[in-house]
């Protein structure tokens, strides 16, 4: 397995309740983004309807096949990763926030149904909250995965870090004016648990709410890699998944954790 992975974000603009118009410039993007030659291009959260939630159970991928279809012909014929952002998705019993992700080969290779919805844009009146955790391996390393909102609990971030993650993968719709939080949520998941974290967040506005990009790529030391303006772009770079081992290695948090006093009843009150 290499060390090096070389990611692209692709930081797009979403049109509200516009599929067509959102499948087409995704497809452009990916291409663009392709030309960098990457490991693995990650797509903004809910790129396919935007936050159009009125009309959601009506727009949203039925199974999610189209979205099936399209990220997995783009990886297989590119031979990247993609990590095909988050859609609504539409089901029997509902719509869904939800990543998918396809290997190399055009094969499924994992997936996550947004796990904390988000209430401050009414996510839990039009959709269902998933149920588990999300996992994948991403040329042999493995990779968990987060949509937007889920960086505020920093139990989820350290649930995958424990279950092996070494890559945290954030798809997002984070608006203005939040961004001073983007930033840091972003940073403390990643210094905290000691991993790489690539957060892919969309631009542009719709229905008077303005979204501001700055995707970001952070190491394990919290150090910024790099991180995009407020316009579209692709967010490319290379990281070094042994600075993983290396951070782990100065600091031991994980053998220092102490997670039999961590229960709210394993103290005396102060
Ligand atoms: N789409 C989202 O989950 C937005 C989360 C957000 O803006 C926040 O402040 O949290």
């Amino acid at each position: 397995m290499g060390r090096k992975m070389r990611i692209s974000l692709v930081q797009m603009h979403v049109d509200a309740g516009s599929p067509e118009a959102n499948f087409g410039r995704a497809a452009e993007r990916m291409e663009q983004a392709a030309a960098d030659k990457p490991d693995l291009i990650v797509l903004p959260e809910m790129w396919n309807t935007g936050y159009a939630l009125e009309v959601i159970g009506t727009i949203a991928d039925p199974a999610g096949e189209r979205t099936k279809a399209f990220a997995s012909d783009f990886s297989r014929r590119h031979g990247v990763n993609v990590i095909a952002g988050s859609i609504a998705e539409r089901r029997e019993d509902g719509v869904y926030n939800t990543i998918r992700i396809f290997g190399r080969d055009g094969e499924p290779a994992g997936e996550y149904d947004k796990i904390h919805l988000f209430r401050l844009m009414d996510e839990e009146k039009h959709l269902r909250p998933g149920q588990r955790i999300g996992l994948a391996e991403i040329d042999g390393v493995r990779a968990g995965v987060m949509i937007c909102y889920d960086i505020r609990f920093p139990e989820l971030a350290r649930t995958l870090a424990l279950a092996g993650a070494r890559l945290l993968v954030v798809p997002a719709e984070w608006p203005h004016p939040r961004l001073e939080h983007w930033r840091t949520l972003l940073r403390a998941r990643a210094i905290e648990n000691q991993m790489y974290v690539a957060a892919c967040n969309r631009v542009g506005s719709s229905n008077g709410t303005d979204f501001f990009g700055h995707s970001m790529i952070i190491d394990p030391w919290g150090e910024i890699v790099a991180e995009a303006g407020e316009e579209e772009t692709i967010l490319t770079a290379e990281i070094d998944l042994e600075l993983v081992e290396d951070v782990r290695r100065r600091i031991p948090v994980f053998e220092d954790r102490r997670p039999a006093l961590y229960k709210l009843d394993a103290g005396q009150p102060v």
